[in-house]
């Protein structure tokens, strides 16, 4: 019998158990960070089973009402936009909450202040609803100097002062990618037993990967770094083989595959929208941290993204993120341009 096999397969380590060994590092802990992260994994529960059950339940289609970037909001939106806001509102642990579905940040009232801001998108990927493909959610959280007198500006700081930051991807299984700031581990949920199991412990992105992914309908309106950059991928002058094209259009699950594959996820600005799509908060921070944590880099086409410092709740930014070397050679690109126009 192989043991080191067996004795892996016997260490189950739920998502619980992984937090409070954390915390047990940390003797001045007084478990509001446990408690606020068992209220995240209650709503990804919650938004997962929903998901589940869309199709069953016709909870698909339009809620006939229009979000903060004037786009149209399904009611797994809504729903999961609700749940979350319970969900973090009751732990008792938060302060601020910013969702991509509500205009204004949330200021919790004093009795249930606690020490957090959370930063989240409830449903990350909401085109692909209908059609079964995996969506998700993303959140990062900041630690607030004083729960007396939240300010927004605890929220509008640069992403390398986060303090966690994760995602819930809902696809053929529900998947929880966390980090505290000290690597990233992902979680599979047992839906017999509705607990999170540590399946991916210490991701590291490959140092260069065989994938690129970008929405290329968007392509001539790209300016020539990005535009240089796909066309390298696809007729590399150096002898290497071309990147293989994947592109899903959730962000959830197109970060996810190239966290585990390697390669590198592009959104970039272009002529029609110079900021791109993606939100500042609560997608390029959270996903550029993970990045980060696992070995990889995010750039917005003039810096490393989690140094970028957001003047809006709900502001975008150019996104290229992945493998270390793909990111460089993306870097190299908008760093030869821009010495062009110095
Ligand atoms: O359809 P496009 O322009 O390629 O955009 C895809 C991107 O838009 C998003 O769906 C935006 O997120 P929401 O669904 O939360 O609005 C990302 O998940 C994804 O990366
Ligand atoms: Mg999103
Ligand atoms: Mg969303």
């Amino acid at each position: 019998m192989d043991h080191a096999a067996d004795a892996h397969r016997t260490d189950l380590m739920t998502i619980t158990r992984f937090v409070l060994n954390e915390q047990s590092k940390h003797p001045e802990s007084r478990g509001d960070f446990t408690i606020l992260l068992s209220h995240i994994v209650l709503g990804c529960k919650f938004v997962c089973t929903a998901v589940n059950k869309a199709g069953l339940a016709k909870l698909i289609g339009l809620a006939g009402e229009t979000n903060v970037q004037g786009e149209e909001q399904k009611k797994l939106d809504v729903l999961s936009n609700e749940v979350f806001v319970k969900a973090l509102v009751s732990s008792g642990r938060t302060s601020i909450l910013v969702s991509e579905e509500d205009e204004e940040a949330t200021f919790v009232e004093a009795s249930k202040r606690g020490r957090y801001c959370v930063v989240f998108d409830p449903l990350d990927g909401s085109s692909n609803i209908d059609c079964g493909v995996s969506i998700g959610t993303i959140f990062g959280i900041y630690m607030l100097k004083d729960t007396n007198d939240p300010k927004l500006e605890e929220v509008l700081q640069p992403g390398k002062n986060m303090l966690a930051a994760g995602y819930c991807m809902y696809g053929s299984s529900c998947t929880l990618v966390l980090s505290t700031g000290s690597g990233v581990n992902g979680f599979t949920l047992d839906p017999s037993l509705g607990e999170f199991i540590l399946t991916h412990p210490d991701i590291k992105i490959p140092k260069k990967g065989k994938i690129y992914s970008v929405n290329e309908g968007n392509a001539k309106n790209w300016d020539e770094p990005t535009s240089k950059y796909v066309e390298k991928c696809k007729f590399p002058k150096d002898g290497s083989s071309p990147k293989s094209l994947r592109y899903i259009g959730s962000m959830v699950a197109d970060v996810h595959r190239t966290l585990l594959y390697g390669g590198i996820f592009l959104y970039p600005g272009d002529k029609k929208s110079p900021n791109g799509k993606l939100r500042v908060l609560y997608e390029v921070f959270p996903m550029s941290f993970l990045m980060e944590q696992a070995g990889g880099q995010a750039f917005t086409g003039k810096e490393r993204a989690l140094d970028l410092i957001p003047t809006k709740i709900h502001q975008r930014s150019p996104i290229f993120l992945g493998s270390y070397d793909d990111v460089e050679e993306i870097k190299a690109l908008y760093a030869a341009a821009a010495e062009k126009t110095a």
